[in-house]
């Protein structure tokens, strides 16, 4: 009986891997309605989203260049073990710039199906243990479903030492003209301003909008906000779970 269990039970699909046109590993992930994501090991970053329609929903800057060993703006990037220039490290931490691998052995979460997800992982190096003297294994879920992307980070210390880091997820959406633009649910927060030597304001608007360059770190941030372009009709909701700031 359990031999007839063992047969019947589906394959896993293989993972869509190709190079891409710089000989950079390249996962697309699709669903059944048509939606699609691409991944590169390079960084761990998601460098597109595509609807069920074939429209991109992230952007990413044309002088992006993997061959260069430098993070690219775009897509969607972790940045660990430190967020911005909050520390000694490089802005944004190393795991951006690094060659993640295959996660074969993602424990505890439910095994993927291949497809439409996929595991990866870094381990720290010496360079990480120079930097910061303990050593951990960085895990990254992307799995793709019908509207949606959704991305778990998962951070094992492999050291008897404590591990202090920061993460954050980085999203690059794209949206119309930016004073198309409006968001939603950061209204009556504290927010530091980078372009004023991070200045500490209260947010006093209904929602942001957009009429020149922003570049704010809003504190103590909701689980969900909302990114609304009205010219493209379309909206983003960010939403975040255990992920204290
Ligand atoms: O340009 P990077 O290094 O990818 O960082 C992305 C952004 O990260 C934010 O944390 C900074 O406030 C921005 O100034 C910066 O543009």
């Amino acid at each position: 009986m359990s031999s007839i269990r063992a047969r019947l039970r589906p394959r896993p699909m293989p993972l869509n891997i190709f190079p891409d046109m710089e000989g950079l590993p390249r996962i697309i992930l699709t669903e059944a309605t048509g939606s699609s994501a691409e991944v590169l090991l390079y960084g761990g970053q998601v460098v597109s989203w595509k609807n069920e329609r074939k429209e991109e929903l992230l952007f990413m800057s044309s002088k992006a260049n993997w061959k260069q060993s430098k993070a690219n703006r775009g897509g969607i990037s972790v940045c660990f073990p430190q967020f911005g220039n909050l520390g000694s490290l490089e802005q944004h931490g190393s795991a951006r710039n690094r060659l993640w691998s295959l996660d074969r052995d993602p424990s505890p979460l439910p095994p993927s199906d291949n497809q439409s997800s996929v595991d990866l992982i870094i381990k720290s190096t010496g360079v990480d243990l120079k930097n910061r003297p303990c050593s951990f294994e960085f895990r990254l879920r992307i799995s793709l479903s019908a509207g949606k992307l959704i991305l778990i980070p998962r951070v094992r210390n492999t050291d008897n030492k404590t591990l202090s880091f920061t993460l954050s997820i980085s999203n690059y959406l794209s949206v119309s003209d930016i004073s198309e633009v409006r968001v939603e649910g950061l209204e009556t927060l504290d927010y530091l301003d980078n372009l004023l030597n991070r200045s500490r304001f209260t947010e006093q608007a209904d929602a942001i909008t957009f009429d020149g360059q922003m570049d704010r770190l809003y504190l103590r941030t909701p689980t969900k906000i909302a990114v609304i372009d009205h010219e493209k009709k379309r909206t983003f909701v960010l939403q975040k779970n255990a992920m204290p700031d």
